[in-house]
């Protein structure tokens, strides 16, 4: 007895002593399993939450992991100089159809009845609209006969500055979006739908908010409930407010709202994106006129922007000048000229409506909205 309980003892030892071997997991085992369950979560995300493996960790690993999931990414778009140069390439189908098509033309030796019809041709259709198609072409044709031969650069001289004075580079294009002491500027967005409107109004508080501006957007667009959400989505990536209403709601409510969020929140601008249903002109006029009254028992409608579609021509420009009949529009944001090559709507809405292009869409991406520059434009389509 004594004897086996020795032999046991002994070989207990031995066994214990052993340096590694199989067959022993009672006694490496239980230093190692907490190992693997420590590591692992600190290198997953957040979705590692469950099965009690983070209360096992120490505070530091999990306080980032919850502000993550608390707070979106706020993104700070780049201020809004430059973007026209930096998107001028999106305008190539202008400058195939009309510059270098006008260029081709004006270099011609002899500039016969025909050359000046297609010279005519080309400049209608690109949207530049008949009556200043034949004044650009009388001036044209004056200067050629002054110039007698001409050089490609002499055409392309010629050309640049026709353009430019039709595109009327002196006319005041800056975008009123500075507050008036405790009241924030407002900006109401108007349009036919599809034209871009609600992509527009987030786009622009993006461009706002990359100027360092604090916005609020009002979401009074309640005939569509998607545009609603598609506003808040534009909001919330840069970190404006967007002030809603009920679907189908009355618009000069939420308009009102978010004007009253706005000086609150002591925001620099408010947008307001509206419906603007086409039904009948008075409808129309009622709808715009009560959400221009009420906004106006807070604060000042400092800008009128018409979204316009620069690839509907003149069928979007019939639409375009009812809005203008109905409300005082102070600027126009031409959507979508970069996929057109009708880049000519810019002189003939400008000419049709009294007022200056602010704001053009040069592409689908969150950032495409850009200040218009006239002489960017010009230089873009006629090539350098
Ligand atoms: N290529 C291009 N696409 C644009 C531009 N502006 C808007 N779009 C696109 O046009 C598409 C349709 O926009 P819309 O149907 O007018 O949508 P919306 O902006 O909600 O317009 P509303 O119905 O008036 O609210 C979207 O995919 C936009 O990205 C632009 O400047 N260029």
């Amino acid at each position: 007895m004594v004897i086996s309980i020795a032999v046991l003892a002994v070989g207990s030892l031995f066994l214990l002593l052993r340096p590694k071997g199989r067959g022993l997991p009672p006694v490496e085992a239980p230093p190692e399993p907490p190992a693997p369950t420590l590591e692992e979560p600190a290198k997953a995300g957040p979705s590692e939450e469950e099965g009690g493996a983070t209360t096992t960790l120490p505070p530091p690993p999990v306080a980032p992991v919850e502000e993550l999931l608390k707070a979106p990414e706020i993104e700070i778009p780049l201020p809004s100089a430059g973007r026209m140069v930096r998107l001028r390439s999106r305008l190539a189908r202008s400058q195939n159809m009309l510059g270098r098509g006008l260029l081709e033309l004006l270099s011609r030796d002899r500039l016969d009845d025909d050359a000046w019809d297609e010279i005519e041709e080309t400049l209608i259709t690109a949207d530049i609209g008949v009556s200043t198609t034949r004044a650009m072409v009388e001036d044209l044709r004056t200067k050629v006969k002054v110039l007698g031969t001409r050089t490609p650069a002499e055409v392309r001289k010629l050309l640049r500055e026709e353009l430019l004075t039709q595109v009327s580079p002196e006319l005041d294009r800056t975008l009123r979006t500075e507050p008036h002491g405790e009241r924030p500027a407002v900006v109401l967005v108007v349009g036919v739908n599809g034209t871009g409107k609600t992509t527009t109004s987030g786009k622009l508080a993006r461009v706002l908010v990359g100027d360092g501006k604090k916005v609020v957007l009002g979401a009074a667009d309640t005939f569509r409930a998607a545009a609603t959400d598609q506003l808040q989505t534009w909001g919330d990536r840069v970190g404006a407010a967007t002030v809603r209403g009920p679907e189908g709601g009355d618009p000069a409510s939420v308009a009102f709202d978010a004007v009253a969020r706005g000086i609150e929140d002591k925001a620099d601008t408010v947008i307001v994106d509206t419906a603007g249903r086409l039904h009948t002109k008075t409808g129309l006029m009622d709808e715009l006129g009560k959400v221009k009254r009420v906004i106006e028992k807070k604060a000042t409608v400092d800008e009128v922007l018409l979204v316009l579609d620069a690839t509907t021509g003149q069928n979007g420009m019939r639409q375009a000048q009812v809005f203008a009949e109905v409300v005082n529009v102070t600027g126009i944001a031409l959507t979508k000229l970069d996929g057109t090559a009708k880049g000519g709507i810019v002189i003939s809405v400008q000419r049709e409506l009294g007022v200056p292009v602010k704001l053009v869409g040069l592409g689908e991406g969150p950032d495409d909205l850009a200040p218009f520059d006239p002489e960017v434009f010009v230089d873009a389509i006629v090539g350098d």
